[in-house]
């Protein structure tokens, strides 16, 4: 079976200091969050698509979903936890107690504050989690990478044409990926800022699969803008 979950457990404290993490602010009149949901929505390979949301937002998140997208049986609210991983771990254990886990389902799992995502990318991930067992959305790197280890002086600069950015959708055989994870130590999760390093870190090959440069994740109160011009675009098309 496929899942899909939308991951929504965070704060959003790069945003600044606004009245809601940034998943429920308004863009062009509707959620952040419902326009990523309606996207999943659009699909119909998913029996599940699970919401993962802060604990006090559990209700916010049920009643917009309510309000903007009304009675959808294939939507559920569940609690995140104290990382983005952990959210997903959440969401994996919701799938395990409701339907069981069978060796071949997956899970599509991605930003809540993604809206731009499209059907392509969407189709590639769950075509590529089937067959490869974990996936990442990635785009060319534009920019030149810096690496410096200090913040003060540069240690590297790598080669540009190996360089990529990573989005999400990111995506994985849920057996394999639970399996990895309860295998690492404290020390390592708490440095991973990307589930495929989950899968790296055991050894597995994760596919890359192409992301979109408008595929952004909006972070900063600059990105709301963006977002909300991107929106106006798409819908004057
Ligand atoms: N414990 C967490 C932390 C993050 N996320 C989700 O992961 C996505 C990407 O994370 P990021 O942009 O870093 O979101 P925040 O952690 O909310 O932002 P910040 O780091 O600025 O606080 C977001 O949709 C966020 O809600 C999550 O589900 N659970
Ligand atoms: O670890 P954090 O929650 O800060 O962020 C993780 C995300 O930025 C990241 O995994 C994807 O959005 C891919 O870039």
């Amino acid at each position: 079976m496929i899942y899909a979950e939308i991951l929504a457990g965070g704060k959003g404290t790069r945003m600044g200091n606004v009245s809601m993490p940034k998943q429920f602010l308004t863009l062009n009149n509707r959620p952040v969050i419902i326009h990523t949901i309606e996207k999943f929505l659009l699909n119909e390979n998913f029996v599940k698509i699970i919401v993962v949301s802060p604990k006090e937002w559990i209700q916010h998140t049920k009643d917009i979903i309510k309000k903007h997208i009304g009675v959808e049986d294939r939507v559920v609210v569940v609690e995140g936890g104290h990382d983005r991983n952990e959210s997903i771990m959440s969401g994996i254990r919701y799938i395990e107690k409701n339907h069981g886990i069978n060796d071949d389902d997956v899970v599509i799992t991605h930003d809540a504050v993604r809206p731009f995502l499209t059907h392509r990318i969407i189709e590639e991930n769950i075509e590529a989690a089937l067959k490869y067992g974990a996936v990442d959305t990635v785009i060319e790197a534009v920019d030149t990478i810096i690496q410096s280890n200090d913040g003060d002086s540069i240690s590297d600069i790598p080669v540009r044409n190996t360089m990529y950015q990573g989005q999400t959708p990111q995506s994985f055989n849920i057996k394999k990926l639970t399996t990895h994870y309860n295998e690492l130590s404290d020390e390592q999760k708490a440095i991973l800022t990307d589930a495929c390093k989950i899968c790296l870190l055991k050894g597995d090959k994760v596919k890359i699969v192409k992301g979109e440069v408008f595929n952004i994740k909006i972070t900063t109160p600059y990105d709301l803008k963006v977002a909300s011009a991107l929106l106006k675009e798409q819908v004057a098309k």
